[in-house]
């Protein structure tokens, strides 16, 4: 692909986004290095919006490793929690030491829903910003998200991150009890990704 050129930083050190992006690129035939294996320090995200960190992980990213290189900043934005997680999903995964475990993340926010009462609305939407970084200074990011409701206890061990307890709207399954594919083909990923190629269509 001519804009990106044969190589491709997906900068990134999330094991579970790294697979599906791979997937994503995977038939456009360019060679992709994740951020681990191009040396890349993971940076702080000291962004406010999920394209703000998007932009300042892509942009080390393709300065530090001479490559384009695409980002992604993502979370689960809960209604009646006033969006949270949010940008802070990861963080809501960490202990003291930084350690992550999405069993305690997914439990914090059940407790958070079930503290706002019985009849509180289960509305959700995971967010994906991904941004493409040229180390001559260019940029570009794109916005998807995906509807649904949050259900309880979790389900399934697909995926990643709070799948298990995501249920997409008009289906009755949760992420994690999902096909890939069919998570690939209707997630906010995958949204971010469809705008992304239409733009790099056009601009051949
Ligand atoms: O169930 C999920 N299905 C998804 O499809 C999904 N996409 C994102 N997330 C969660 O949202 C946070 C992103 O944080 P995040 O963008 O800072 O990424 P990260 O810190 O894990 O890696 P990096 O890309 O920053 O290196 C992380 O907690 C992810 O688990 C998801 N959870
Ligand atoms: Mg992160």
């Amino acid at each position: 692909m001519k804009v990106i050129g044969d190589k491709l930083v997906l900068a990134t050190h999330n094991k579970g986004k790294l697979r599906e992006i791979a997937e994503l690129v995977a038939p456009f035939g360019i060679e992709v290095i994740g951020a681990e294996e191009a040396g890349l320090p993971e940076p702080e995200e000291t962004g406010t919006t999920f394209i703000a960190n998007a932009e300042l992980k892509a942009r080390q990213a393709a300065d530090l490793s001479g490559h384009p290189a695409l980002a992604d900043d993502s979370g689960l934005c809960v209604d009646a929690l006033g969006g949270d997680p949010g940008i802070r999903s990861a963080r809501w995964a960490e202990d003291a030491d930084g350690n992550r475990d999405f069993t305690r993340a997914m439990e914090k926010v059940e407790t958070a829903l079930q503290a706002k009462g019985d009849d509180t609305p289960r509305d959700a939407h995971f967010t994906c910003a991904l941004s493409l970084a040229w180390p001559d200074g260019r940029i570009e990011t794109f916005e998807g998200k995906v509807h649904g409701t949050l259900t309880w206890p979790p389900r399934g061990d697909k995926g990643f991150g709070y799948d298990p307890i995501f249920v997409p709207h008009d289906h009755d399954i949760s992420f994690a009890e999902m096909d890939p594919a069919k998570k690939h083909a209707m997630s906010h990923r995958a949204d971010a990704f469809r705008q992304l190629l239409d733009w790099l269509e056009a601009q051949r």
